[in-house]
């Protein structure tokens, strides 16, 4: 996650072109450029395609045409693993049965065969999202704010240049709202990763994002810096959305 060297720094994060899912009953058509180190709040209505179009960049999600380019490569038919990309649910990120400790490792080793020095970077990256002492818990026992915090700490050991969190706010109090804006502002700066997370909530968007998308009925129809995105009265779902008098 080092600082890409300079000459390569003008090439987008993510680049997507006509990138096409075809679902039974609905087609969703992305194109976007989203530039290395940003961070972009990803909104729409329900059933806009939000999810989706995470799923298309993670790469879990088949696209029929089009391009996902990542870092200026080609995605197509790379696997999941295989993508400079890490990816936090909503929710059941975490296997029950496993210790905070080894669901975090798995981040490192999916066979939990972690050395002293894996060790210590599960218990850092577990300090770091302020859970320092949480790693012999079972995430059953934890808040949903925790264990939302134990993915976190999980992508972050991964150390991909890419992170997508699907709605990191959604489990949490206000207080808590705050202290993982702070956490996920201060991830970025440190690593300079590129950070997209889906929310509703424009408190939220105002605290982390630089940038802004809106999905509508599966298109991105406008990206692009945060104010011009918090000042736009059109389109009409996107005013909606703001919550601007007609
Ligand atoms: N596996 C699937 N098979 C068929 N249709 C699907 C599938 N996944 C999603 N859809 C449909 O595609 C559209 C986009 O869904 P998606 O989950 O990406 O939206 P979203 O914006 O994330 O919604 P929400 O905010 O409610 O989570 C919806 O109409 C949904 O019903």
């Amino acid at each position: 996650m080092s600082d890409p060297s300079a000459a390569h720094r003008h090439v987008p994060a993510i680049r997507l072109a006509a990138a096409t899912v075809q679902y039974e009953q609905k087609r969703l058509v992305f194109d976007c450029t989203v530039p290395q180190g940003a961070r972009v709040a990803v909104t729409g209505p329900s059933g806009a395609g939000k999810s989706t179009l995470f799923n298309v960049i993670a790469g879990f999600q088949p696209i029929r045409s089009g391009t996902v380019e990542i870092f200026g490569k080609d995605m197509q038919g790379r696997e999941p693993a295989a993508r400079p990309v890490s990816i936090v649910f909503q929710e059941n990120n975490l296997f029950t049965h496993l210790t905070v400790g080894q669901n975090v490792g798995l981040g490192l080793d999916p066979s939990l065969r972690l050395d002293a020095a894996e060790r210590d970077r599960v218990e850092a990256a577990l300090a770091r999202v302020g859970l320092g002492g949480y790693r012999d818990r079972m995430p059953g026992l934890l808040s949903g704010g925790e264990r939302q915090r134990v993915a976190l700490a999980r992508a972050f050991v991964r150390r991909r240049p890419i992170l997508l969190l699907d709605e990191p706010f959604a489990a949490l109090d206000p207080a808590m709202r705050a202290e993982m804006a702070t956490l996920l502002l201060d991830l970025q700066a440190e690593t300079g990763i590129t950070l997209l997370f889906i929310s509703h909530q424009v408190d939220d968007i105002r605290r982390v994002a630089d940038r802004a998308m809106f999905i509508d009925d599966g298109v991105i129809v406008m990206e692009g810096p945060v104010e011009g995105f918090l000042a736009a009265r059109e389109p009409p779902a996107l005013a909606d959305f703001l919550g601007v008098p007609d």
